[in-house]
């Protein structure tokens, strides 16, 4: 079945835990204890209402006590698609999972608060969805009960939402009034907002297409790791475990193996119980090659007319997710597909204003969840395509060399 990955942001008390709890409970995917749990503790409280956000908070709570855990991750499925929730806190300082959760997202939902509008926050989540180009994205209007479903307040943060992506690289975006609390939207269309024409939040979901964005043109294969059983029985045998990132593979086809330039032919794509006659995004497969070559880890499988640009100098766009600048000189690990290298940082040369979306080209440092321009030069040699083509082989995260923790994400220009 269909599967369709979106990230959701928004600030805190937008309303996106009782948003998923709603879409959730309405396409029947909470069981029975769980929701007489929520109920119970709902009625305990005082409310007068199903807290539907206690449903997710769960995890929150312990996610918000340690820094290990990045993303919740929630399913979800509907007779027409499946679904993957990658839910990301809201506050400020969680920008670096905002940017995790949505780097393998195909859709962005921004939640506002109607009363307040768009806030420093959902333009900052703007410009890091179009960044990560994300080519759907919502923004759901939320509360609007206690605005009265008001119509105007309604099309002003619209208008204003759509004026500011309009600046960014946004395919399609799709704006809707909602009420997570009450159900108005999310799942069937809301009498109490006759006004609105479009559809609910989960039909938006269930029929979005997102089939024209997988990326089936380029080979691009970086090896994991080089298969070699040690046992008698399969002594012969020499694999490429890998992911592929994009395009399509099937035996017979002519390769090249990089950064060596050599060439060869698929002579078989193996899962781990059977052979397979073809492997495309997102596959973890093993390729076999008809030719002995000298193939490692970090290497990449491409067609010999159609290959990665190879450099040391990066030119990318950064998102820095720690306290500690990011200034020239510093050096840093780079982690790009599964190549990891060391890196100096050349220069910032602009530091992007989230509001205004002004290149301030006098500052040259990058603070905490700041995005700027940087160029890097790398020790060793990278398998690139500009981020625009190709989301993997586009994009390598920072790792702070000292701690391993992973300090900035880059897509490269
Ligand atoms: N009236 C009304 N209240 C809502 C609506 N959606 C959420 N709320 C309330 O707003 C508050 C915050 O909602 P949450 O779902 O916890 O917000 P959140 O964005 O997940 O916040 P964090 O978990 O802190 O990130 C709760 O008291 C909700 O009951 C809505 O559509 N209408």
């Amino acid at each position: 079945m269909d599967l369709l990955r979106f990230a959701t942001a928004g600030s805190v008390d937008d309303g996106k835990s009782t948003l998923i709890g709603r879409l959730l409970l309405d396409s029947k995917s909470i069981f029975e204890d769980q929701l007489e749990a929520v109920e119970a503790t709902s009625r305990t409280k005082g409310y007068d209402y199903t807290d539907l956000a206690l449903l997710t908070d769960g995890l929150r709570s312990e996610r918000e006590q340690g820094i290990t855990i990045d993303v919740a991750y929630r399913y979800f499925a509907t007779p027409k698609r499946k679904f993957i929730i990658a839910d990301t806190p809201g506050h400020v300082q969680y920008t670096r999972n905002m940017v995790t959760g949505a780097s393998t997202a195909d859709l962005g939902l921004v939640l506002v608060d109607a009363r307040q509008g768009l806030t420093e926050q959902s333009r900052r989540h703007a410009v890091i969805l179009s960044l990560l180009r994300v080519r759907h994205l919502v923004l759901a209007v939320n509360k609007m009960d206690l605005v009265d479903f008001d119509r105007a307040t309604f099309e002003r943060i619209r208008d204003e939402f759509a004026a500011f992506t309009a600046r960014l690289n946004v395919p399609d975006l799709t704006v809707i009034p909602i009420s997570a609390l009450q159900g108005d939207n999310v799942v069937t269309r809301s009498e109490n907002m006759p006004w609105y024409d479009g559809s609910s939040l989960l039909h938006h979901l269930e029929n979005v297409h997102i089939a024209a964005d997988r990326e089936l043109r380029d080979v691009r294969f970086p090896v994991q790791y080089v298969v070699r059983p040690k046992s008698d029985e399969y002594h012969d045998y020499r694999g490429y475990a890998g992911q592929v990132a994009s395009g399509v593979l099937k035996p017979g086809d002519e390769v090249m193996v990089l950064p060596s330039g050599l060439t060869s032919r698929i002579a078989g794509i193996d899962l781990f119980d059977r052979e397979i006659e073809e492997a495309y995004p997102p596959m973890s497969v093993v390729v076999r090659l008809e030719d002995d070559l000298d193939v490692s880890r970090g290497d990449m499988i491409c067609r010999p007319h159609n290959q990665p640009d190879q450099s040391q100098d990066v030119d990318a766009m950064v998102c820095w997710m720690t306290k500690e600048p990011l200034r020239p000189r510093q050096k840093l690990a780079i982690k790009h597909t599964t190549r990891s290298a060391r890196a100096v940082v050349k220069d910032v040369q602009y530091r992007l204003d989230i509001n205004t979306l002004h290149r301030d080209a006098d500052t040259h440092e990058l603070g905490l969840n700041e995005i700027g321009r940087v160029r890097l030069r790398t020790t060793q040699q990278l398998l690139t395509d500009p981020y625009e083509q190709n989301r993997v082989t586009g994009s390598f995260i920072l790792i702070d060399e000292a701690t391993g923790v992973t300090v900035g994400a880059g897509m490269i220009n």
